[in-house]
C-alpha cells in the first residue's frame, strides 16, 4: 500500500490541483507510516471457511483483498465479543504475542460450541503478559486485548452518551481512548466537522494519555485540561477552600448571568437614526419594545436558539436601523440593505447601544463583580447571601483586570460569562475524565463544548476527591446537559492484583458505601507488603533501592507537603528521583508523586510512605488514600510509622 501511494503522480489539471493532490499523498503517506516495532496485526478469527488477521489498520494486498481488518471494523467484533458460550460464528480464535516487532508465540482459543470451556478465558495468557509488561514511559494502547465488557462500551454508536462508573485499574481511561479512536473510524465524515475533545483533569495524566491515541492513528483529537479549556484569564492565585466551593456552586450560573443581562438599561430618550441622507426618530416606547424583544431571546428555552449577548447587541442595532428604513419606506423612499446596514453602524445607534447594551468583556465583567460590592449584589440579591458575597470580594480592587488575583475557578467563571458573550463551538463527541471530580460550574463548561454531540463520561465516585464529590451520577450528567445518560459500571480491575485490591477495597463500605467493589483478574501471591517502620528514611531507600533493581516503573507516593522531604531522602541514599509536577513533562522511571497528582496514573511498583499522613491531609483523605493504594500492577509496599487508618488497620489477617 504504501509503494502504490509512493507511485501515484500528483498530475492534477491545473496547478492548484497538482498540489492538493500532492498534499493528499503526502498525507495518505503518513498515515500508512508504520512503527516497525508495531506489528501489522495481533490476533486472527477463524470461522469455517475464512481466516481473517485483526491489526491496528486495514492493509489490503495488490488485489485489493483485505489482509488485515481494522480493529474498528464491525467484521473485527467477534475477535473481541467471542466466547465458547457465543461464539459468534468463530471456530477458533489466535492472539499472537510479539516483542520488538518479532513474533513470538501465539495463543489459541477453540470456539466452536461443543469445545470445553477455555480454563483461562478473558484471562488468557496474554492479557495477563500485556498486563504485567513492565512499564516505561506514558500509557499504551490495549487494542490487542480488549475485554468484551469493556468493547461494548467502544463500540457503542455515536449517538449514545455512555457514563462508565468504573473500580480502579478497570480500564476506563483506556476504554475512553479507544472508543474516540472507534468513533473517529465508524463515523469519520460526521465528527471530521466537529471534532473528539478528551478532557482530562491536569496535565501530568494528559502526559500520561497522549500517546494512546496517535498509536491507534488518530493524531486530530483534541487533548486538553479543563484549566486549559477554559484560560479565560491569567491564573496566578489559589482560592481559600470555601471560596473555591462557592465559586464551582452552580447558583453562580444565575448570579452571572444576572450580572451580564440585568444590567441591560431601559431606554430613556428617542434616537434619531440617520439613513441615506436624513434622520429618523425612533420614539423611546418603540426602542423598549425592541429592547425587551431581544433581550427575551437571550434566554430561550432551546439551547440551540439561544441569542448571545454580541448577537443581541447586533439585533437590536439592527432593529433601529429596520425600523428607520420603515419609516422612509413610508414615506416613499426605497433605501438599500447596504444603506440600512450603515444605519446599524452610525454612531448615533452605536452610542444608544453603549449606553443601554454596552460593550462587555468576561474578564472586565468578574472584575468588576469582585472588586464592587454594590455591583455583585446586585447581581446576586436572593441568591447568595451576604457571608458569600463577602467571600467572593477581593479586600483591595486591582490595579487592572490582567494582573488580578485570579483563579482556577475565576477563569471557569470567566469561561460561563464567554459563553453568555458569545457561542461556544462544540464537539461533535466529548470524553471526559475522573469526572467524579468536576464541578458544577465546570460541569457546564463542558457541557458548552458538546453542543449537539454525544459524551462519554469516566470516573469512580470512590476516587472522588474535591468538595463537590457527589454521591451518585445523577447531578454530575444533569450538570454536563446530559441528565438521561445510561450508567455502566464496569468491576473487573485490570491493574491491581487481587491482594492488593482487596486492601485498598476494605476502605469503601467507608468512602462510597454502595458501591460495587471491582475483583481483580490476577492474584499475585507477595504483590503486598505492609510495614510498620520505627522512622520512614532507613527502610523507604531500602525498598525503593531493591525495587529499582528490575525493570519497570516505580512511584513513591506520599503526601504533597512531604515530597521534597522523601525526594532529600532518596537521594542522600545515593537513590536520584524526580518529584512529580503538573508541568506536563513525562514522568520519571522512578518518581515521587504528590498525593494529588497520583490519580489517573500507575506504576509497576508503589511505595505508599505513610498513609495516615495523606489521609489527613485533606477533607477527603481517605478517598485519596483509596486512589494512592490502586496505583499497582505488581507490587505495593506500604510504608507506615503510625497506625494505619482503621479499615486498613487490622492486617493481622493479610
Ligand atoms: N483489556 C485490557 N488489556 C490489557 N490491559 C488493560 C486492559 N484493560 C485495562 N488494562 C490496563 O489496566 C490499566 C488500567 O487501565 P486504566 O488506567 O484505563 O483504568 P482506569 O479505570 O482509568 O483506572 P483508574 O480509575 O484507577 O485511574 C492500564 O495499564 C491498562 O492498560
Amino acid at each position: 500500500m504504501r509503494a502504490a501511494a509512493s507511485a501515484v503522480v500528483d498530475a492534477g489539471v491545473d496547478a492548484w490541483a497538482s498540489e492538493r493532490l500532492g498534499a493528499a499523498r503526502a498525507e495518505r503517506l503518513r498515515a500508512l507510516a508504520a512503527d516497525p516495532g508495531v506489528p501489522p496485526f495481533f490476533g486472527r478469527t477463524d470461522d469455517s471457511c475464512e481466516t481473517f488477521h485483526i491489526g491496528r489498520r486495514h492493509v489490503r494486498d495488490t488485489a485489493g483483498n483485505p489482509v488485515v481488518i481494522d480493529w474498528r471494523a464491525p467484521m473485527s467484533r467477534p475477535f473481541y465479543q467471542a466466547s465458547t458460550a457465543d461464539p459468534q460464528g468463530l471456530t477458533r480464535r489466535r492472539r499472537f504475542g510479539f516483542s520488538g516487532g518479532d513474533l513470538t508465540g501465539y495463543e489459541d482459543e477453540v470456539l466452536a460450541e461443543s469445545s470445553p470451556a477455555h480454563p483461562e478465558e478473558g484471562t488468557g495468557r496474554f492479557l495477563r503478559a500485556e498486563i504485567e509488561r513492565p512499564r516505561s514511559g506514558p500509557m499504551r494502547d490495549i487494542v490487542a486485548t480488549i475485554q468484551p465488557e469493556q468493547d461494548e462500551i467502544v463500540r457503542a454508536p455515536l449517538a449514545e452518551s455512555i457514563c462508565v462508573q468504573g473500580a480502579p485499574g478497570t480500564g476506563k481511561t483506556a476504554v475512553g481512548l479507544h472508543r474516540a479512536a472507534f468513533l473517529l473510524y465508524t463515523y469519520g465524515s460526521q465528527l471530521a466537522r466537529t471534532g473528539v475533545l478528551v478532557v482530562g483533569p491536569n496535565r501530568a495524566f494528559l502526559r500520561y494519555i497522549e500517546q494512546v491515541l496517535p498509536t491507534l492513528g488518530e493524531v486530530d483529537v483534541e487533548q486538553t485540561t479543563l484549566a486549559e479549556l477554559t484560560a479565560r484569564v491569567p491564573v496566578r492565585a489559589v482560592d481559600p477552600p470555601e471560596v473555591a466551593v462557592l465559586k464551582g456552586d452552580v447558583r453562580m450560573a444565575e448570579v452571572l448571568r444576572r450580572a451580564l443581562w440585568g444590567e441591560i438599561a431601559k431606554p430613556t430618550d428617542s434616537v434619531q437614526v440617520p439613513l441615506a441622507g436624513r434622520r429618523y426618530r425612533v420614539p423611546v416606547e418603540r426602542l423598549k419594545r425592541y429592547v425587551d424583544d431581544v433581550r427575551r431571546r437571550g434566554r430561550a428555552e432551546d439551547d440551540q436558539q439561544v441569542l448571545h449577548y454580541v448577537a443581541g447587541r447586533e439585533r437590536l442595532a439592527t432593529r433601529l436601523a429596520e425600523d428607520a428604513r420603515r419609516q422612509k419606506e413610508e414615506g416613499g423612499g426605497s433605501p438599500t440593505d447596504a444603506e440600512t446596514r450603515r444605519a446599524a453602524r452610525s454612531a448615533e445607534v452605536r452610542d444608544f447601544c453603549d449606553a443601554v447594551w454596552p460593550v462587555r468583556d468576561a474578564a472586565g465583567l468578574l472584575c468588576e463583580l469582585w472588586s464592587d460590592p454594590a455591583r455583585l449584589a446586585r447581581a446576586a440579591r436572593g441568591v447568595l447571601d451576604d457571608d458569600e458575597q463577602a467571600l467572593l470580594r477581593w479586600p483591595v480592587p486591582p490595579r487592572s483586570v490582567r494582573t488580578a488575583p485570579w483563579t482556577a475557578a475565576d477563569a471557569v467563571l470567566a469561561d460561563e460569562l464567554a459563553g453568555l458573550l458569545e457561542r461556544t463551538s462544540g464537539y461533535g463527541h466529548v470524553v471526559v475524565d475522573e469526572a467524579q471530580d468536576l464541578s458544577p460550574m465546570q460541569c457546564r463548561a463542558v457541557a458548552r463544548r458538546l453542543a449537539a454531540g454525544s459524551l462519554t463520561v469516566l470516573g469512580d465516585l470512590a476516587q472522588a476527591t474535591s468538595p463537590w464529590s457527589p454521591s451518585d451520577w445523577r447531578d454530575t450528567l444533569a450538570g454536563l446537559g446530559r441528565p438521561h445518560t445510561v450508567v455502566r459500571p464496569l468491576t473487573r480491575g485490570y491493574r491491581v492484583p487481587g491482594e492488593v485490591l482487596d486492601f485498598a477495597n476494605r476502605l469503601l463500605p467507608l468512602i462510597a458505601p454502595g458501591l460495587a467493589a471491582a475483583t481483580a483478574v490476577r492474584a499475585e501471591p507477595g504483590s503486598l507488603s505492609i510495614r510498620p517502620v520505627a522512622a520512614i528514611a532507613g527502610p523507604l531507600v531500602d525498598v525503593v533501592g531493591g525495587l529499582s533493581a528490575v525493570p519497570g516503573s516505580i512511584g513513591i507516593v506520599c503526601a504533597d507537603d512531604a515530597a521534597a522531604d522523601v525526594a532529600a531522602v532518596l537521594s542522600d541514599g545515593g537513590l536520584p528521583t524526580a518529584v512529580l509536577t503538573d508541568d506536563g513533562d513525562e514522568v520519571p522511571r522512578v518518581a515521587v508523586v504528590p498525593a494529588a497528582l497520583a490519580k489517573g496514573l500507575e506504576f509497576d511498583a508503589v511505595v505508599v510512605v505513610d498513609p495516615a499522613a495523606i489521609a489527613a491531609a485533606e477533607p477527603r483523605g481517605l478517598h485519596r488514600l483509596y486512589v494512592v493504594l490502586t496505583r499497582a500492577v505488581s507490587t505495593l509496599v506500604v510504608l507506615h510509622r503510625n497506625d494505619l487508618p482503621a479499615p486498613l488497620g487490622d492486617h493481622a489477617t493479610l
